[in-house]
């Protein structure tokens, strides 16, 4: 194995800068550059020295094996935030067999080490990537293992099946067939409600932690695009009295009140024999088609083609005229507050129905145990212990603890270097 070493820190100039080093090396190399080992975790002032050279006087920090974020080895190294410090170390470092670790490598030695479970890795990946607060909120719930947990809990209700079914098989007769005790379709039915209602939360869970798109659509000139800058606070995109201005969708990522969402601005739809016009309405067409909620905005306030209840029909430009109906002007700004309130509570509620499974792989591997166990009663106990096997296993493959293997590298990728 290895030893490895990063700037936990992001490169650069700042207050301090923290490299860390784990693996079979990390003792000796920490001796030769600080001298005699620390305290495990007390912060330490040292001197760290390359033969006659001071490299810097560094705060230093030693984690066991065992008791340390990847469960090797490891030392942390807290010098002045200069990048000629760091680079000086670095040198230091490979000279002594170290290499530079790469990304997500940290991580994914902890998991390897079981200091936490594939979920738990995921969940941290979403909260480093997490940009709102209810993101954030539902990357740690992840992070900490709460979706282990569960997994772990419904396991051991399997097993206990299992165990009574090979019982019933042991100490059945020849000639009478010993019944399987109704306690192990109890057991079983309360797996398969535990796992109906997480996957019941997939849907939203999902959609909370890639974040909502809002679409604004509506015919050419309804004032789309002077409700995104409006929205923006920002000249995002282009204006004119012109019918068909836009015609990519344009992207504005906002965090309303904590949730996650990005509003579309698309190009106005009508029939239009401009071939380039006509590509961005299609895509303006399957952009709306796939937000999580539209925005229909006309000058009449009628609506185009509405695909959903939950979808928001507003008559636009509410200073021109005295139409009855839901109105805004993205001119004078007058409903936009309320508009964005509108928004916040559509999609609040459905954030509010998230849950534990946020990943299509964790999705997945449930809708696989809920498929092993779609047993009928009469099933013999032998193929009955084989399905619970499966279930079981399935279960365990959810959070890594077998068969992780070809998801390592996805998750792990998506990490930063000294993490
Ligand atoms: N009076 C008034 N004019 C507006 C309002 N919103 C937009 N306009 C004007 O309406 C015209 C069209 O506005 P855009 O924002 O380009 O409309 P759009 O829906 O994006 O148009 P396309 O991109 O061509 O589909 C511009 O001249 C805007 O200044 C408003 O609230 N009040
Ligand atoms: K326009
Ligand atoms: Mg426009």
């Amino acid at each position: 194995m290895d030893t490895i070493f990063a700037e936990a820190t992001p490169p650069g100039r700042g207050g301090v800068s923290v490299v860390r080093l784990s693996g079979p090396l990390a003792r000796t190399t920490l001796e030769s550059l600080a001298g005699p080992l620390p305290e495990p975790r007390r912060t330490t002032l040292r001197a760290l020295r390359d033969g006659g050279d001071l490299i810097d006087r560094a705060l230093v920090v030693w984690f066991e094996e065992g008791g340390s974020f990847t469960g090797e080895e490891t030392a942390e190294l807290h010098l002045h935030g200069a990048p000629v410090i760091a680079n000086r170390l670095s040198h230091a470092l490979l000279a002594r067999g170290l290499r530079r670790a790469e990304a997500g490598e940290f991580s994914r030695r902890a998991f390897l080490n079981g200091r936490m479970d594939l979920a738990e890795a995921e969940g941290l990946a979403d909260l480093l990537s997490a940009e709102t607060e209810a993101q954030r909120r539902l990357a740690m719930r992840a992070a900490e293992g709460e979706l282990g947990e569960k997994s772990d809990a419904l396991r051991v209700k399997l097993i206990r099946a299992g165990a009574l079914v090979e019982a019933s098989i042991d100490f059945a007769d020849e000639d009478v067939p010993e019944d399987v005790p109704a306690e192990v379709f109890a057991l079983i039915e309360g797996v398969k409600n535990d796992i109906r209602q997480l996957l019941a939360a997939y849907p939203a869970t999902e959609r909370l932690r890639q974040g909502y798109e809002v679409a604004i659509i509506g015919p050419p000139n309804a004032g789309k695009s002077t409700l995104l800058n409006r929205i923006g606070q920002r000249e995002i995109a282009l204006v004119s009295d012109i019918a068909g201005t836009t015609r990519d969708t344009l992207e504005l990522r906002t965090d309303l009140r904590g949730l996650p969402v990005t509003f579309l601005d698309t190009a106005g739809l009508r029939e239009s024999r401009d071939p380039v016009e006509a590509m961005g309405i299609a895509r303006a067409r399957k952009r709306a088609a796939e937000a999580d909620l539209r925005i229909y905005l006309s000058e009449d306030g009628r609506p185009v083609e509405v695909q959903d209840d939950e979808d928001i029909s507003l008559r636009s430009k509410a200073d021109l005229g005295n139409a009855t109906g839901p109105a805004i002007s993205a001119l004078t700004g007058e409903g936009v507050a309320e508009l964005l309130d509108l928004v916040y509570d559509r999609l609040r509620v459905r954030a509010a129905d998230s849950g534990l499974v946020g990943h299509k792989r964790q999705a997945e591997a449930l809708e696989r145990v809920l498929r092993a166990l779609e047993i009928d009663n009469s099933l013999a106990p032998e193929f009955l212990a084989e399905s619970l096997r499966h279930a079981s296993h399935a279960l365990a493959m959810m959070v890594g603890r077998v068969g992780a293997e070809d998801y390592l590298d996805e998750i792990f990728s998506s990490f930063c270097i000294g993490k």
